[in-house]
């Protein structure tokens, strides 16, 4: 067998972090988010590897404060797809907060075909005992997104925080572009335009539950 010589690359976890986070720091665009919104867009950028969606993030000024206030006082973390739920690193999480998934409740098929929409949608039916006061992880599917907004305006209870991540070209720009333009009253994190994806949802809801750093910046 030949003798291969050793690779090199980094293996200390908190030394692959801090370099990571330091070239995202270094290359992206941050100087015109607030010191709240700072470590969510680094956190977003690192879950995707691409700087340049610093300049196509749509979001409200409180949105960060307001995402992890409600994290910090026990609000629940709603997520359109079990990939989500699965990115969310439970021990940032810091009041032990629940993670709802409803895609896979048993009513949601016969809900989608009854709404005439995605079992997606249908699953956000499920939501009404949950959100208020809760924070939204849209990572996958827009028609979650546009049924949410639809059913905010026949007067839902509004959730703290929406993080809009929906992916690809059927409706997930349009979806966000309607969150940005009109977020029915709710704080909101989102990426314009095709870009998106569930790892970035998963991201978004992970930078609110870690909180600011001790320094405040
Ligand atoms: C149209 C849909 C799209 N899905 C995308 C990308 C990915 N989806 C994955 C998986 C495994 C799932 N996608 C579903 C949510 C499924 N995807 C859809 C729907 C048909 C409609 C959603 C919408 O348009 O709003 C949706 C089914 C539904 O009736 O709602 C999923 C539930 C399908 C299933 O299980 O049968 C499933 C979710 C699994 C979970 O719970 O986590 C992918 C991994 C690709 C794959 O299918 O293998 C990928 C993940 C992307 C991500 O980062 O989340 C798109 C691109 C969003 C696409 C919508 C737009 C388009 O351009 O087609």
């Amino acid at each position: 067998m030949t003798k291969r010589p050793p690779l090199h690359y980094i293996r200390e976890p908190s030394e692959i972090y801090a370099e990571s986070f330091a070239t995202v720091r270094k290359e992206a665009r941050l100087d015109r988010f607030d010191p709240s919104m700072q470590p969510l867009v680094t956190r977003l950028i690192h879950s995707c590897g691409m700087v340049e969606i610093a300049d196509r993030l749509a979001f409200s000024p409180n949105a960060a404060r307001e995402g992890m206030a409600a994290l910090a006082a026990g609000a629940p973390v709603l997520c359109d797809c079990e990939m989500v739920g699965a990115g969310i690193i439970r021990r940032y999480l810091p009041a032990d907060n629940q993670v709802i998934v409803t895609l896979n409740n048993p009513s949601v098929p016969t809900l989608a075909k009854d709404i005439g929409n995605t079992r997606s949608a249908a699953a956000v039916e499920l939501w009404r005992d949950h959100i208020d006061g809760a924070v939204v992880a849209i990572g996958n599917a827009p028609t979650a997104l546009f049924h949410l907004l639809e059913l905010l305006d026949q007067c839902w209870p509004k959730p703290a925080c929406i993080l809009g991540f929906p992916v690809g070209f059927v409706g997930a720009a349009e979806s966000k572009a309607e969150l940005a333009a009109n977020p029915r009253g709710c704080d909101f994190v989102a990426l314009r335009g095709r870009k998106g994806g569930s790892a970035m949802a998963s991201a978004g809801v992970n930078a609110l539950a870690a909180g600011l750093p001790e320094d405040g910046t």
